[in-house]
C-alpha cells in the first residue's frame, strides 16, 4: 500500500536524459539505499516520486496514486531533498508549525518532533543562524511531522556529527521496522551498508541494480579466504598445487583468492597443517559498488568505440 512505484520513468532536460525509463518498486519495511555517481539521476528521480517535477514519460506513484493527489502529503509522504530550502528567517518551531498547520498536524507533535531531532532547545532560533547539521536535522523533523508511511532522505548524513550520524542510522532503521517505507541517496558506503536492506542503483538515468543488499555483494565477488597458520610454507606449497596464490597481508594473515573456507579447511587438515584462523571474505559495500561501476564505464567506454553503422 505504502510502496513507490517508478514505471518507465523518463526525464529529459532539453538534450539531457537525466532518467531513461527507469522501472522499479520500494518496498516498505526495509531501507532501500539509493546509489550512483554523481549525475546519475537520484535527485530528479526524488522530485518525480514529489510532484516537484513533470515526467517527460512514465509514472511515479506512491501506493498507486501521484504525490500531487494526496490529499494532506504530509501525512502519507516525508522528504528531505534539501535542507538549505527552509526559510531563514523563521524560527525552527515556527517553521515546523506552519508546515504543521497546513497539513491538519496538531502543535505537540511540533515540540515532540524538535525533541527528538535534538533541536528541542534552540527551537526558537532563526534557522539562517543553524549549522549544516542543525538544519539536516530540521529537514528530517519536517519529514516526520506527519508520521507518514513513506520516508525518502537525499543525503541525511550530509553535515551531522558522528552522533547526529548514529541517531539517523538508528531512526531510518526503527522506520523501516514499523513497517515503513524508506528510500535513502547516499554517497557515503559504509554509511548505506550500515543503515540499507535493499540497494537501488543507478548509472546514467538507467537502473543498474535492484537487488537486496546480500545478494549484490555475494553477486559482485568470487571466493576468497583469510587465513593464519603456524606453518605458511606448507600451505602455501599445498595450495599451489591446486592452482591457488596465497598473498601476504602486512598484519601477517594470508588472503587466497577463487576459493572458500569450506575446501581450505579440510585440505589444512588433511596435511596436518594448523590453522589458527579462517574466515570467507566478502567484499565492503564501496569495493562491490566500485567494481560495478567501472564495469559501467567500461561498457560505456566500448559502446562509444564501436563504429557507426551505415
Ligand atoms: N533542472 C535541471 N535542468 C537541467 N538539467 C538538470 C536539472 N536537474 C538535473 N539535471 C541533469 O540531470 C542529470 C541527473 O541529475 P541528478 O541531480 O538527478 O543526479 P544525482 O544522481 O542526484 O546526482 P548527485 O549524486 O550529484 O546528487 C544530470 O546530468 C543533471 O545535470
Amino acid at each position: 500500500m505504502n510502496s513507490i512505484e517508478v514505471h518507465e520513468l523518463t526525464k529529459d532536460y532539453g538534450v539531457t536524459r537525466a532518467v531513461d525509463h527507469l522501472d522499479f518498486r520500494v518496498h516498505p519495511g526495509r531501507v532501500t539505499g539509493f546509489l550512483g555517481p554523481n549525475g546519475a539521476g537520484k535527485s530528479t528521480t526524488m522530485r518525480l516520486v514529489l510532484g516537484l517535477d513533470r515526467p517527460t514519460s512514465g509514472t511515479a506513484t506512491i501506493g498507486g496514486r501521484a504525490y500531487t493527489r494526496l490529499g494532506r502529503p504530509l501525512r502519507s509522504v516525508g522528504a528531505l531533498l534539501d535542507a538549505q530550502a527552509a526559510h531563514g528567517s523563521r524560527t525552527a518551531r515556527n517553521h515546523l508549525a506552519a508546515l504543521a498547520a497546513s497539513n491538519g498536524i496538531g502543535r505537540r507533535r511540533v515540540e515532540e518532533m524538535l525533541e527528538e531531532s535534538g533541536l528541542g532547545t534552540v527551537g526558537g532560533r532563526r534557522i539562517k543562524t543553524f549549522s549544516l547539521g542543525m538544519r539536516q536535522r530540521l529537514g528530517i523533523a519536517a519529514a516526520l511531522l506527519g508520521d507518514p508511511g513513506v520516508v525518502m532522505l537525499d543525503e541525511p548524513s550530509n553535515g551531522l556529527d558522528p552522533e547526529g550520524i548514529v541517531w539517523i542510522r538508528e531512526l531510518m532503521r526503527s522506520l523501516a521496522r514499523e513497517g515503513r517505507t524508506v528510500l535513502v541517496s547516499s554517497h557515503l558506503m559504509s554509511e548505506t551498508a550500515s543503515f540499507a536492506d535493499h540497494l537501488v542503483v543507478l548509472g546514467k538515468g538507467r537502473l543498474l541494480v535492484d537487488l537486496p543488499m546480500e545478494d549484490f555483494l555475494d553477486a559482485r565477488s568470487g571466493p576468497g579466504v583469510r587465513l593464519r597458520t603456524t606453518e605458511p610454507a606448507r600451505l602455501r606449497e599445498a595450495l599451489s598445487r591446486r592452482g591457488h596464490a596465497p598473498v601476504q597481508g602486512a598484519d601477517g594473515s594470508w588472503t587466497v583468492a577463487g576459493v572458500g573456507a569450506a575446501e581450505v579447511g579440510p585440505l589444512a587438515a588433511s596435511e596436518g597443517i594448523p590453522l589458527l584462523e579462517l574466515v570467507d571474505l566478502k567484499p565492503t559495500l564501496e569495493q562491490a559498488y566500485l567494481a560495478l561501476t567501472a564495469d559501467e564505464t567500461q561498457f560505456a567506454a566500448h559502446a562509444s568505440m564501436k563504429p557507426e553503422k551505415g
